[in-house]
């Protein structure tokens, strides 16, 4: 007998039908004397529609308002579910995150989860319970309801996890695992069947939906086992291991694990500041007052010795309120500098631990790139991740290109 929490994001429980057959996922599981925690999502689209409407009522809604209005498409589906458990004869009880004793910090949006209480969890399952929580919720210390970002039931269903020690942690999707890419953008993706939690992490941050970044994070900080399988079709899915665990008879390890992409971002370009101690910071800094986060920043060689240009990205959702900052508080701090800005850019990413030990994944990316005309605004690396700015319009060439250059393609491996 397994402990198995199940999280089934909002496709999955998109209508009637669909909880219905997610109830009967759960019943074959219970059936074999599995214990289960099924964490679910709002109904697709849910969310967004909620959203759209504060956004109708306000400009600004309050966070607190905005948490206790998005938590209410996760109490819907935990109820259906338990509902559509019970007729097939499954004793099942659903639980808000505040009633199941998620507890988080009081960052409205955004909140962490600090503790799990689990013994009335262990209780309903020692029962014989189907136990339903609601993902992506919790309850700061005064009792208000919070949510943990968009796309966090993901991260309530590997925390469960790891509070209750689970034997595994389901991801259920509309996929039947993690892709070399994003396979609505790239027909030719493929299914990988283990990918490290440290390549895991890389893709999720850099635009990869499949999993919520935390979520993996919380696996691999608590060593929970992490599997991303289809609601829809029967299969073995994507294991996310500990480096150290990668299946050893394994061929030899791809260059590239994955592709990532976002178009999320916008870039801003400060020119002519001057080539001074402290400038950096004097621009960067207003806008981490303002909570802004910045990613790729570049600062090119001053040509004449006394002036450089000075680049970077925010999310776009930030890139008005980056610009206004610049011109109203930045530009004139520093006594000049003209601004440039595009938020129809994206961002390219090739992630792999092969590129630790091989040379020229940059030189063969940018020839691609070069083969198809695609211009590259900006760059930046890391250890096991390369990343490009290019144009918006060539984003799904790029990925393509990378896809098929660096042996992805599925044709490819599978004549292998
Ligand atoms: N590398 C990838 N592998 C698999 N799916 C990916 C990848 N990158 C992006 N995706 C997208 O993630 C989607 C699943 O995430 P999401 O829509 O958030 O599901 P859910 O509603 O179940 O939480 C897939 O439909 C797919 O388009
Ligand atoms: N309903 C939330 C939480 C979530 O995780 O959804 P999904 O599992 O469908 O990505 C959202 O839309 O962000």
């Amino acid at each position: 007998m397994a402990l198995y929490v199940q999280k089934f994001g909002g496709t999955s429980v998109g209508s009637v039908e669909r909880i219905k057959a997610v109830a009967e996922k759960v019943k074959g599981f219970r059936d074999q004397g599995h214990q289960v925690v099924v964490v679910v999502s709002a109904m697709s689209g849910e969310t967004n529609r909620l959203t759209d409407m504060a956004q109708a009522l306000n400009d600004d809604p309050a966070p607190r308002e905005m948490d206790m209005l998005l938590s209410t498409g996760e109490q819907v589906t935990i109820s259906l579910l338990a509902m559509a458990l019970q007729q097939i004869g499954v004793p099942a009880t659903s639980h808000t995150g505040a009633q199941v004793g998620i507890h988080t910090d009081s960052a409205y949006t955004k909140a962490r989860i600090q503790r799990i209480e689990t013994e009335d969890l262990k209780a309903d399952l020692e029962a014989g319970q189907v136990v339903v929580v609601a993902g992506f919720q919790g309850v700061d210390e005064d009792g208000n309801i919070t949510t943990l970002g968009r796309g966090g039931s993901d991260t309530t269903g590997v925390a469960l996890a790891a509070a209750l020690g689970a034997d595994e942690c389901q991801i259920y999707t509309d996929v039947d695992g993690v892709y070399t890419t994003d396979p609505r953008v790239c027909s030719k993706a493929q299914r990988l069947s283990s990918i490290t939690v440290e390549e895991m992490l890389e893709l999720a941050s850099l635009g990869s939906k499949v999993l919520q970044i935390r979520a993996v994070e919380f696996a691999g900080k608590y060593n929970v086992p992490l599997r991303v399988l289809s609601s829809f079709e029967d299969g073995p899915g994507t294991l996310i291991v500990a480096e150290a665990d990668q299946d050893e008879d394994a061929m030899e390890e791809p260059l590239i694990s994955g592709i990532a992409f976002t178009k999320n971002e916008a870039k801003l370009t400060l020119l002519n500041t001057p080539d001074v101690p402290g400038v950096a910071s004097r621009i960067l800094g207003p806008i981490a007052d303002a909570n802004i986060e910045v990613d790729m920043i570049v600062q090119n060689v001053a040509p004449a010795g006394d002036y450089t240009d000075f680049t970077f990205t925010v999310a776009k959702g930030d890139y008005k309120a980056t610009k206004k900052l610049l011109e109203e508080t930045v530009i004139p701090d520093l006594g000049g500098g003209e601004l440039r800005g595009d938020d129809n850019i994206a961002k390219v990413s090739l992630v792999g631990v092969g590129m630790r030990s091989h040379a020229g994944v940059a030189s063969k990316m940018f020839r691609v790139l070069a083969d198809e005309n695609v211009n590259i605004r900006m760059v930046s690396t890391s250890e096991i991740k390369i990343s490009v700015v290019i144009d918006e319009k060539h984003m799904e060439l790029a990925v393509n290109a990378l896809h098929k250059a660096f042996g992805l393609d599925k044709a490819d491996i599978e004549s292998e």
